[in-house]
């Protein structure tokens, strides 16, 4: 009878979840090794580590099929059984999974290793993405020497990059019908557990639009004043290598010559790193005090022993910062090639949010060791990272002088997390619409590059600064193409962060709606254990609860929202449209007279 099924599937599901997380760990471990030390022989080990792995799960999961668990009432192990009915990529034959496998880490080596020749001096040929092309878009203010560094970086790790994209498609989409899906786009929105996912992301994009597009007007005018109406038109799109970042996804590094109040005191958060000779080590034990103030886990030995926080001299690296759990609740790592300044320091405390998430649910079985959905896992540091940002914290911590603010100076606050956040949402959106079409074969590989700028243009409002034709493959020179990274996490979480953070704000008593003392621009719940003890109730859940449940939980809301992301920017969208006004900037943009289709 079905009691006595349930009680004999519970006792497979503990022996199945054992074996899942030492094969976890093994993988972790196997990956670990090559992205950390990029050579021939160590994607040889790890290709076939994981086809191992993926022999031993395709056995696994012929067993989960005899067990009926459609009808069982454990909501719990029914919910671990639905999981297990997903064998992912391990369903392709062994010849067909070692080519997907080959496709990806071809294509993240290929991002990993490429370097370009300096502007000012050609024969320097050993740039590297990090650091030193990251630091000449960050400092750099020749809009021929950023289009130098633009095109060639899209050259050495995009457009080589296609052969492989391709058949990483073909490949990963037919891994997605051997799991009941149509394509990977069905399969990776199916991770959302919602029936409208996709009319949700568009939803999110129309309640922000309005904001997006007074922040690119006003941004568009301050680079025009800069750098003249031949570079910058007044009613186009804005020349994407122009904005402080090689794929114009925060706009962060053009806030010292574009901030609305100009003669205010302005907060160089990185100088003061520096001038107070801040180190990684420095900026990850500061991050791992503010997740403890919370009273939530202390990063473990392990974590300090074996995570690699400096970019190595003597080997090849995947530089892109990511964060590790070897599911055996006590190895966890974050990989970064940190330096000191301010973006890295936000950066620094992402990776840590994820270790938090791992900490906190490493009592969970392996299956639920993961993110509510895969936005939450990007959020968590983020939500901190919102406090870090804030004056009221900088000064606490010594990073920031000067006296509490004025409305001008708060102005100023709220376009520098703006041009963050706001900036962020058309890049993110665009980047998995953009693959959703190719995985439903909407878009063809011979108009991939029109296609992916198309979208740009019409969402995010920027254009390439030069032509391009369907040689080119902009697409993989961004890290999560190229590395096969679901992007819409962080569309979602750059709009969940701003519910969660009002939630904290208000639970440590930093805000409360109405009171002109306690905005949510002004909110640290630093040492808050009441936001924090909150926080770690819903990490805590993992996967083990569909995620409108872990939302409810710390914020009340069962459905992701821009409510909170608008409230907390309502006086920038209303200081941008008088300021629009005023200068009689156009809104919106017109088609660029750029050619890329
Ligand atoms: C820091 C990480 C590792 Se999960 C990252 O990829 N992020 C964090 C913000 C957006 C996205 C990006 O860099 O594109
Ligand atoms: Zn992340």
């Amino acid at each position: 009878d079905l009691e006595a099924r349930e009680h004999e599937a519970r006792e497979y599901m503990l022996h199945l979840d054992k074996a899942t997380g030492l094969r976890k760990n093994r993988a972790s471990l196997a990956e670990w090794e090559y992205t950390s030390n990029i050579t021939k022989e160590n994607e040889e080990k790890s290709i076939q580590t994981h086809l191992e792995l993926s022999r031993q799960e395709k056995a696994a999961w012929e067993e989960t099929k005899m067990y009926g668990w459609q009808d069982f009432q454990d909501f719990t192990l029914r919910r671990m059984f639905k999981k297990y009915s997903q064998l992912g990529v391990a369903a392709l034959p062994d010849d067909k999974f070692q080519a997907l496998m080959r496709t990806v880490s071809g294509m993240e080596s290929n991002y990993a290793t490429a370097k370009i020749c300096s502007y000012k001096n050609e024969s320097k040929c050993d740039l590297s993405l990090e650091p030193e092309i990251t630091e000449i878009f960050s400092t750099s203010q020749d809009p021929e020497e950023l289009k130098h560094a633009w095109v060639e970086w899209h050259n050495a790790a995009g457009a080589t990059a296609k052969k492989n994209f391709t058949d990483y498609v073909n490949l990963y989409n037919e891994a997605a019908k051997l799991n009941g899906f149509d394509n990977v786009a069905e399969w990776w929105q199916s991770e959302y557990e919602v029936p409208d996912f996709e009319e949700q992301l568009a939803k999110l994009w129309e309640d922000v639009k309005p904001l997006y597009q007074q922040l690119h007007a006003y941004v568009r005018k301050r680079l025009r004043d800069k750098y003249g109406d031949k570079v910058v038109s007044a009613r186009g799109p804005i020349p994407a290598h122009l904005l402080g970042n090689m794929w114009a996804q925060t706009w962060n590094n053009i806030e010292s010559f574009t901030r609305p109040y100009p003669d205010k005191k302005e907060i160089d958060v990185t100088q003061a790193m520096r001038d107070q000779n801040y180190t990684p080590m420095k900026m990850f034990q500061m991050s791992d005090e503010f997740f403890r103030s919370l009273n939530l886990t202390a990063m473990p030995e392990k974590f300090w022993k074996n995570s690699i926080i400096e970019k190595p001299t003597d080997r090849e690296i995947v530089c892109h910062a990511s964060a590790w759990d070897f599911f055996d609740g006590e190895d966890f790592r974050i990989k970064m090639c940190t330096t000191v300044n301010v973006e890295h320091l936000r950066t620094v405390h992402h990776e840590m949010g994820h270790i938090q998430y791992f900490l906190q649910y490493r009592h969970q079985p392996s299956v639920f060791r993961e993110g509510a959905n895969s936005g939450f896992h990007e959020a968590v540091g983020d939500t901190i990272a919102l406090s870090v940002s804030s004056p009221k914290h900088l000064r606490r911590v010594g990073l920031a002088t000067g006296d509490a603010e004025d409305e001008q100076t708060e102005i100023n606050q709220l376009y520098k997390m703006g041009i963050d956040k706001i900036a962020f949402l058309p890049f993110a959106y665009t980047l998995d619409l953009f693959r959703y079409g190719v995985f439903r074969r909407k878009t063809l590989p011979e108009d991939y590059n029109c296609h992916y700028w198309k979208l740009r243009e019409q969402l995010q409002g920027v254009e390439p600064p030069v032509n391009r034709t369907e040689d080119d493959f902009d697409a993989a020179a961004k890290y999560h193409v190229s590395a096969n990274v679901e992007y819409a996490r962080y569309y979602v979480s750059f709009i969940i962060q701003f519910q969660f953070h009002r939630a904290l704000c208000q639970l440590a008593g930093e805000h409360a709606a109405g009171d002109p003392n306690k905005k949510l621009v002004d909110c640290d719940i630093y040492q808050s254990v009441a936001a924090g003890n909150a926080l770690a109730n819903m990490l805590k859940m993992g996967s083990s609860k569909p995620w409108p449940d872990a939302m409810e939980a710390l914020t009340g809301q069962r459905e992701m929202k821009a409510d909170g992301l608008l409230e907390y920017f309502r006086p920038l969208h209303d200081w941008l449209r008088a300021e629009n006004q005023r200068t009689g900037e156009h809104i919106g943009w017109e088609p660029t007279n750029m050619e890329y289709c």
